[in-house]
């Protein structure tokens, strides 16, 4: 294992969350920078829901300045899907006990343990700084309490796999993975990280149902395109939904969140 070359490497005792430290750190980095935090208090999660962080788990973001106009830039998420999958897989030679959901997240078993929050700097003209911030439990779920009815439950890496992964070993891993699979993208494009996140997509041929902010869509997951929309068969026809929360045991029922 190695570091790789150019990427800068920061271990903060604590913060209030390594996404907001990134950003704060914008204005010095002369590079991509990855931001491990031992300890974060306020870590923030999709949909502005909170990420709690018990002692021992993975809380980590990579902050860069990407290439290309804002859709392409957002496809970076799968690449950094990729390479937790891969990171995973290192730590505990089981590849055959995790799976990605989309977008981003990372099952083990089935049960959630990690997720991609990804915040940016500019607009419409051009993402200026991306922050792609990742949290793994490594050693502990967060309480099922604050968890929202019909998610997918949480789970550990210890519990999962009896692996016991420090979170700097972790983050050797995941920035090793993330490098090898940005210099695909960079090179290839999306199709080869697509064809590879396809290979890896948990409920893929399944009925899922999605949940966007309006309304709650049912249907068959038949595969993402090319800009990484989900695509589901629906009674009503074929629909790409650009972005959602997906269900596996319905949630139809629910009109918004
Ligand atoms: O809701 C999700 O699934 C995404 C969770 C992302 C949490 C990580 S922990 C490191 C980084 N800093 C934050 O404040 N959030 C992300």
């Amino acid at each position: 294992m190695s570091w790789p070359a150019g990427y800068g490497r920061r271990v903060l005792a604590e913060v209030d969350s390594t996404n907001a430290e990134a950003m704060r750190l914008v204005p010095v980095l002369t590079g991509p920078e990855w931001i491990l935090a031992l300890r974060q208090t306020q870590g923030r999660g999709r949909r502005g829901r909170a990420w709690t962080d018990p002692q021992g788990n993975f809380a980590g973001t990579l902050v860069l300045r990407p290439d290309g106009p804002p859709d392409h830039v957002a496809l970076l998420s799968f690449v950094a899907a990729l390479s937790l999958y891969d990171a995973c897989v290192a730590a505990t030679g089981r590849p055959e006990v995790f799976a990605l959901k989309w977008p981003n997240d990372v099952l083990l078993n089935g049960g959630k343990l990690a997720g991609i929050l990804l915040e940016s700097t500019g607009g419409a003209g051009g993402v200026t700084h991306l922050a792609i911030g990742i949290g793994v439990n490594l050693r502990s779920a967060p309480d099922t309490a604050g968890v929202e009815a019909r998610a997918v439950r949480p789970v550990s890496l210890m519990t999962g796999t009896g692996a016991n992964v420090a979170p700097e070993e972790f983050l050797d891993l995941l920035a090793e993975a993330f490098a090898a699979w940005k210099a695909r993208f960079d090179a290839y494009g999306f199709a080869p990280i697509r064809e590879a996140w396809l290979a890896r997509a948990a409920r893929l041929g399944q009925e899922v149902t999605a949940r966007t902010m309006r309304q709650a869509i049912t249907g068959r997951f038949e595969t993402i395109d090319d800009r990484g929309n989900l695509v589901l068969v629906t009674a009503q026809g074929r629909v790409a939904i650009p972005a959602a929360e997906i269900f596996f045991d319905g949630g139809g029922d629910a009109s918004g969140d």
